[in-house]
């Protein structure tokens, strides 16, 4: 698929140029086609009006006989042939062609974009006509949606068993219809949207308007046969919730309307209301860390001990101090970056995450990015970066995990996790002999114009993605059990494109560099 990465779906551009010269191509030699018969049946008309004044004089020239008859036999055969020469036919092959060496979406990044547009639209807060008419977060950009977009985003939405953006959306489409132009044509009617917004309606438990929706439909098409039995069906529900709330009980129906529109399965989100509320404030840039937690943060130079460092220190901030989350300035240069992103491209798959019952890598919509894996030796810049991890770190990079190259896909994210395994998942790095990931150093390869920042949701810090900068934290305690204050997410990227790497660095190897301890926490941590 290419919406869970911004890099591929640049390649769907490039499609577009191929298709739009395809159409083009088509659309010329169709009129040329046309502007000849036309140019033909002027002759015809010309040629024919003339003889209609006086047809008994024009046919007894034989110069007009004889051309009367060529234009009714050759001539006419040659416009014949050329109506029935399918011009269409040739530049379709040519698209069938392009499908197998060009990059297409499929119905699933269909899917996959509509989702990010409404976990966009919930994780910030977006309003839909705003949206609608292009504008996000208060930034208005050029694109606007026209009733169809808006109606294709509901249908979506109702797929995925989503009735609250199918309502929000269908209502959208319903309003631009109003002030289009008439004539567009489009590819369903004002009937079709009251069906779906029913049927919505009714699934979020307002069954009154979904009859006084159903009512609508029916004065538009008086013989809907589903609306007519649906409309029995919710008046049916209608008297029994009354009944009911006079004796006072559940509702114990298991019927219910019916709808052949198409359903798939949806995933169930993996992290509670209260977190939940927290990353999307953070994501908003809406919640902040106390005073207490800011007033001890710092900048400074640091060279760690490090000889190279003494020479060129690094600048150090602190974003948090228990726990210890330092970001580094000028970690990577942008011309490191560039080399990195050329040697990531090729490699794209989409990110997976460990499923912590079977131990299986598989793809979640928790997240939405794609990702490839450097080694070390692969390149002296890779090399270089992974020399300056280990002096910003201290840490010994030897049993680190290869750098992995991240970039983020529409609204891509990755919601709260921990980079550490936990105890009933420690089998995630055991084919390592590593041990657990210690630490993370979180490379940002790209500035990102709107949202996309990493939260820490259990200690209300937002670190904003800074091209060339570096986040470092612990992810275990000096006890060597996980510090789950740590936990982490990356927002959707609401305009730009996000790029990261990964450094996860292991226990193994760091004994003399970060020495452990009995007592699960020091507060931690200064080199
Ligand atoms: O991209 C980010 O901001 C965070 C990524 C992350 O947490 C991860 O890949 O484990
Ligand atoms: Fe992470």
């Amino acid at each position: 698929e290419v919406y869970t990465a911004l890099a591929d779906m640049e390649e769907l551009l490039e499609t577009e140029t191929v298709l739009i010269s395809n159409l083009e191509g088509f659309i010329k030699v169709e009129q040329e086609k046309l502007d000849y018969l036309k140019t033909k049946m002027q002759e015809y008309q010309r040629e024919h009006a003339e003889a209609a004044i006086d047809v008994t004089t024009y046919v007894s020239n034989p110069i007009n006989a004889y051309l009367l008859t060529k234009r009714l036999t050759t001539d006419w055969k040659q416009v014949e042939n050329l109506m029935a020469h399918d011009v269409g036919g040739e530049f379709l092959r040519n698209i069938s062609n392009y499908r197998s060496i060009l990059k297409f979406p499929s119905e699933e990044d269909l899917n996959g974009a509509a989702v990010a547009l409404m976990r966009l639209q919930d994780t910030y807060n977006l309003d839909t006509s705003s949206l609608a008419r292009g504008e996000l977060n208060g930034v208005q950009y050029s694109t606007e949606m026209s009733s169809d977009d808006c109606f294709e985003l509901g249908r979506q939405s109702y797929v995925n068993h989503d009735y609250y953006h199918t309502v929000l959306w269908m209502n959208e489409a319903m309003t631009r219809m109003s002030y289009e132009p008439r004539n567009r044509s489009l590819p369903f009617s004002k009937a079709d949207i009251l069906e779906y917004l029913a049927f919505s309606t009714y699934k979020q438990g307002d069954v009154e308007s979904a009859l006084s929706m159903t009512n609508e439909l029916l004065q538009l098409l008086p013989t809907h046969e589903r609306a007519n039995g649906n409309k029995v069906y919710y008046e049916k529900e209608l008297k029994e919730l009354s009944a009911k709330k006079k004796v006072k009980g559940d509702d114990g129906s298991d019927e219910t309307p019916k709808s052949d529109l198409p359903i798939a399965k949806a995933e169930p989100s993996v992290y509670d209301y209260t977190e939940r509320k927290a990353y999307e404030l953070l994501c908003q840039g809406k919640l902040k860390p106390t005073p207490e937690q800011l007033r001890p943060l710092r900048c400074r130079y640091v060279d760690n001990n490090v000889p190279f460092l003494k020479i060129g220190p690094m600048k150090m901030e602190e974003a948090s101090k228990d726990p210890y989350i330092v970001i580094y300035h000028d970690a990577m240069f942008d011309s490191e970056i560039e080399i990195i992103k050329k040697m990531a491209r090729p490699r794209f798959r989409r990110a997976t995450v460990q499923n912590a019952i079977t131990g299986e890598l598989e793809t979640a919509n928790y997240r939405i990015s794609k990702s490839a894996w450097l080694r070390t030796e692969e390149h002296p810049i890779i090399a270089n970066i992974v020399q300056r991890t280990e002096d910003m770190t201290g840490l010994d990079m030897l049993s680190a995990e290869e750098l992995q190259v991240v970039n983020y896909g529409i609204g891509g994210h990755y919601e709260p996790h921990f980079d550490f395994a936990r105890r009933e998942e420690v089998r995630a790095f055991q084919g390592l002999n590593t041990g657990n990931r210690i630490a993370t150093v979180l490379f940002y390869m790209s500035d990102v114009e709107q949202g996309g920042a990493t939260v820490f949701t259990a200690i209300n810090t937002a670190l904003k993605p800074k091209k060339g900068t570096a986040a470092f934290w612990y992810n275990l305690h000096r006890s060597g059990d996980g510090d789950y204050r740590t936990r982490h997410a990356a927002c959707p990227v609401l305009t730009g494109s996000k790029w990261v790497s990964n450094k996860w660095i292991h226990e193994a190897r760091q004994e003399f560099r970060r020495p452990c301890d009995l007592e699960p926490d020091h507060g931690e941590y200064a080199i």
